[in-house]
């Protein structure tokens, strides 16, 4: 099967200028991920998974190099045009949560529906019908602060498909769960992309990157390499935790 690109990086670069000093986070990266893909990034700390997963869903801004939605420059839209392409084409699921601590779980789900000028109605109807998938419609009255980490991080997934966006990113998104609630996100994230919802996830863990159809390594601002499941017949694939356990270790 041909699969289409969604994003496209060139000669992507980001530098951070604190003071007199310059850190180059990401040097020349070219990078594809495909339209359906569950992607993941992998690299040690520091590596640059955080500030390329901002690059390429355009929530910072490049300091060299071409970014591509779907044969559009992110990189070269106004600010008005960017912060539309944030609501309306991607979700962000971000470590922290970052829920608004005085709105209830379903008025933080239904806020980027209203922020995208969509019917009350329509915002209402989907936020119902993402609370049933994502199992927290009991919850749906009470602050972040009265729900379990897991109950928020499952809001702010729900939070960050409200307007049906193209790709969805998820930076480190069990990094703050215990294991149960962790597998429950993931499950959650698993099953939406065979729906067809693009993914790229940030994680530092192998069982979490076994959801992926792909993964990208990255070491000191670089991609270091690609491993595709799709290239490993049956019989192989079915140890992904080796497999990608044998490839970060070559990598490292
Ligand atoms: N705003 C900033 N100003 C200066 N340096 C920064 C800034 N943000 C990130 N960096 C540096 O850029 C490098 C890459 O950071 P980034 O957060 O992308 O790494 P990461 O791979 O996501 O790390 P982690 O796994 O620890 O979250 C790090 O060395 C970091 O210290």
């Amino acid at each position: 099967m041909v699969k289409t690109a969604i994003i496209r990086a060139q000669n992507l670069c980001k530098t951070y200028n604190t003071g007199s000093e310059q850190y180059h986070a990401i040097r020349n990266v070219d990078l594809d991920i495909y339209e359906g893909d569950f992607t993941v990034i992998m690299g040690n700390s520091g590596s640059g998974k955080s500030t390329l997963l901002y690059l390429l869903s355009g929530l910072d801004q490049v300091t060299a190099g071409e970014v591509y939605f779907r044969d559009q420059r992110i990189d070269a839209y106004t600010e008005r045009e960017i912060s539309e392409f944030r609501t309306r084409r991607i979700g962000y699921i971000y470590q922290s949560i970052n829920l608004v601590p005085d709105l209830s779980i379903q008025q933080n789900i239904a806020l980027p529906g209203y922020i995208a000028g969509s019917k009350r109605s329509e915002v209402a109807a989907r936020a119902s019908q993402l609370m049933t998938a994502m199992d927290i419609n009991e919850q749906h009255h009470r602050l972040p602060s009265e729900t379990s980490g897991g109950q928020q991080q499952r809001a702010a997934i729900a939070r960050a498909l409200i307007n049906s966006p193209d790709m969805l990113f998820a930076d480190e998104p069990t990094g703050s769960l215990n294991y149960e609630h962790g597998q429950a996100v993931l499950d959650i994230l698993t099953d939406i992309n065979r729906k067809g919802q693009s993914v790229v996830m940030v994680t530092h863990d192998i069982k979490a990157a076994c959801r992926a159809d792909r993964l990208i390594f990255i070491r000191d601002g670089k991609v270091a390499g690609i491993l595709e499941f799709s290239k490993y017949d049956e019989e192989q694939i079915h140890d992904r935790e080796s497999i990608i356990f044998n490839f970060v270790s070559r990598k490292e």
